[in-house]
């Protein structure tokens, strides 16, 4: 393997099932390639940050592969130099090559030990990658863990870009990574209320990492994406997987929304009322029927709570949508 010609993506999609774990070199340290799709990057001379770009754990995202890809061939070819310690992931490689959300079942539903409930190719994934973190985030137990998940949304957004924080109970709220988020371009951090089993999610609970989805525009197929809109992404990983730090811009510019409600699907006639067209962050009146069911139904409980990841082509018992709320900054900065 040479480091300059060495094409991360293409190279995972042409041995989407195994591979043999190598290493190489590249100018600023070496590269071990230690599953389909895992990818660890060792610096020279690094900075106590542990940091894990994931892509592609829904296939037909692929913005953040395009993206996090560049940023990889940058550092294989010595354009610039690595100062972190550095896991990529390419999630699910087979999904990719399919152009689709996932094969048998939603990956990013497989986290914290959930893959045990559920039967699909997307088992033995979940499991792999659960255990490639473990193993890259314990190497360097004194280090400052970090875990960005990148996706892009099925629908339009009134918020282009924007971030799901995981829910973090009595814990403190970290005031860097607001700014962070407001100086990679994301327009709106969700807070979570209560824990899920997202990959970001189970970097947060089980490795202490400062962990975010970020949802970075619309599904497009390859080719079709304008990665000019994500400029500010690019720079601010950049500067992040160089120099270890974390760019800041004014975190009041950020919207955010606590989650309300997480709907889920309860009945195979289960439908949401809104238009096939509806955005990301779009509000209701107080009273508004959102959803219903044979089972039930759900009612907008104030002016303005919004729906964000409507989406009722899942299994019963998965998430069909978010409820969320504008919530006081006033409020949160007191958390800092
Ligand atoms: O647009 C949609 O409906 C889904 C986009 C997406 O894949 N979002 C993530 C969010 C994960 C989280 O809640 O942290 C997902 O649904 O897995
Ligand atoms: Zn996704």
């Amino acid at each position: 393997m040479k480091a300059p010609d060495f094409d991360f993506l293409r190279y995972t999609l042409e041995q989407p099932d195994q591979i043999s774990p190598s290493t190489f070199l590249f100018p600023s340290g070496r590269a071990h390639l230690e599953q389909v799709g895992v990818l660890r990057l060792e610096p020279r001379h690094p900075k106590p940050v542990n940091l894990v770009l994931s892509v592609g754990i829904h296939g037909n995202e692929t913005a953040p592969i395009e993206l996090v890809n560049r940023l990889v061939k940058d550092i294989l070819s010595g354009a610039i130099t690595l100062g972190v310690r550095l896991l990529v992931i390419i999630g699910h490689p087979h999904a990719i090559i399919r152009g689709e959300r996932f094969v048998d079942v939603n990956l990013n539903r497989l986290f914290d030990g959930a893959y045990d409930r559920y039967e699909g190719m997307e088992v033995d994934r979940a499991q792999v990658l659960t255990e490639q973190l473990t193993a890259f985030y314990d190497a360097e137990p004194s280090f400052e863990n970090f875990h960005y998940d990148l996706h892009t949304a099925i629908r339009g957004s009134r918020f282009e870009r924007f971030a799901v924080h995981p829910y973090v109970g009595e814990a403190q709220y970290q005031v860097r990574q607001f700014g962070f988020l407001a100086a990679a371009g994301i327009e709106a951090v969700l807070l979570s209320h209560q824990p899920s089993t997202t990959f970001s999610y189970h970097s947060y609970k089980h490795h202490n990492a400062h962990a975010f989805t970020l949802e970075l525009g619309k599904v497009r197929p390859f080719g079709e994406n304008n990665l000019k809109r994500l400029q500010k992404m690019d720079t601010c990983l950049r500067t992040l997987v160089t120099a270890g730090g974390l760019l800041q811009a004014r975190q009041e510019q950020l919207h955010i929304f606590s989650v309300v409600k997480v709907l889920v699907k309860d009945a195979d006639d289960y439908q949401l009322h809104i238009a096939s067209d509806e955005k990301n962050f779009t509000g209701f009146k107080q009273g508004f029927v959102l959803a219903s069911s044979s089972a039930g139904e759900y009612a907008i409980e104030q002016d303005g709570d919004a729906i964000v990841f409507p989406n009722t082509n899942l299994p019963i018992g998965q998430r069909a949508g978010m409820v969320v709320r504008k919530a006081n900054w006033q409020q949160l900065n007191k958390a800092w």
